[in-house]
């Protein structure tokens, strides 16, 4: 499989540029950077800091579409959806990480899954996907009588709150235990807020520095506590499994995939 990699000077991009080229079974085909940015024409390897590796960054996936099979995206929602709506035309596959897409976005990013193969899920490391299992197990197990809260710290960069994972989270725990999150959810309390309900599932959110991610739940009782904790410590996880799911979709059909397929964890 060959991988485009846009965004590819962001936080995550560099990140990817080294994952696609470290990885067995795939090469980096493409790097795309904004429009203007002075980036244009710079070797991808040198963007992500490890030297040339004959891969020169272009403006647009136009400039590069004979180049890469399968483009993985870590962006913002807007342009996530220009991307997938391209990759749907010029059938090629995409791996999504993008975070705090809106429902009518996400949607859109389904319809698109029926003309080319999409991964979509807003952690891409092995241990969240794992966390996920867990969590599952741990609503079933502990049911009503336990509060759940979800508090999660990123970065000072980071534009959406609670994170993509945290919400995951969420989702997670309130299937477990019959709710639907759109109505317990509770987000960032203050002020006179009265006791906590029975069925809330609250969010805390933390930004702060050089965070990279950090999740932990909290399952609590009268005389006892137990916290799920997943801490990332490098992007470098959140890459490998992005590539892992790039080289996963070879050959695969249209449809929408997470990373919970691409793990076998279903
Ligand atoms: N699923 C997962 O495992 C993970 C998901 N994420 C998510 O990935 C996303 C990106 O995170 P991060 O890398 O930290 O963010 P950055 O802001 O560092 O990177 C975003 C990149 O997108 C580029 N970009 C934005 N708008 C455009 C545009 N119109 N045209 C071309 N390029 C554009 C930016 O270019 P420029 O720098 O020139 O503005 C930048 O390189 C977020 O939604 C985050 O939540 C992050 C980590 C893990
Ligand atoms: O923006 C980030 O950095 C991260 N975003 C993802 C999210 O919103 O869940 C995943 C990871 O925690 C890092």
């Amino acid at each position: 499989m060959r991988i485009a990699v846009i965004g590819a000077s962001g936080r995550m991009g560099k990140n990817l540029i080294i994952a696609a080229h470290e990885a067995e079974g795939v090469s980096l085909g493409a790097a795309i950077v904004k429009a203007g940015s002075s980036l244009v024409g710079a070797d991808a390897g040198e963007i992500a800091g490890i030297g040339k590796l004959g891969v020169v960054a272009v403006a647009s996936l136009a400039d590069c579409v004979a180049d890469f099979d399968v483009l993985i995206d870590f962006t913002t929602p807007a342009l996530t959806l220009e991307n997938a709506a391209f990759c749907a035309q010029h059938n090629k596959a995409i791996v999504v990480g993008t975070t705090g897409l809106n429902d009518d976005e996400k949607a859109a990013l389904t319809s698109f899954s029926e003309q080319a193969p999409v991964v979509f899920a807003p952690n891409m490391s092995i241990g969240v996907n794992l966390t996920l299992k867990l969590l599952a197990t741990a609503a079933e197990i502990l049911g009503d009588d336990y509060d759940v809260e979800i508090v999660e710290a990123h970065h000072r960069h980071k534009v959406d709150s609670p994170s993509g994972t945290a919400l995951r989270m969420g989702e997670v725990v309130a299937d477990a235990l019959g709710r639907d999150l759109k109505e317990c959810a509770v987000y960032g309390r203050e002020g006179q807020t009265g006791a906590r309900t029975q069925k809330e599932i609250g969010f805390e959110t933390i930004r702060a520095g050089d965070v990279v991610g950090e999740h932990s739940v909290w399952f609590a009782t009268e005389g006892e506590r137990i916290e799920i904790v997943h801490k990332a410590s490098s992007r470098m996880t959140f890459a490998k499994g992005a590539v892992r799911a790039a080289n996963w979709l070879s050959g695969k059909p249209a449809a929408m995939y997470d990373m919970q397929d691409v793990l076998n964890l279903k």
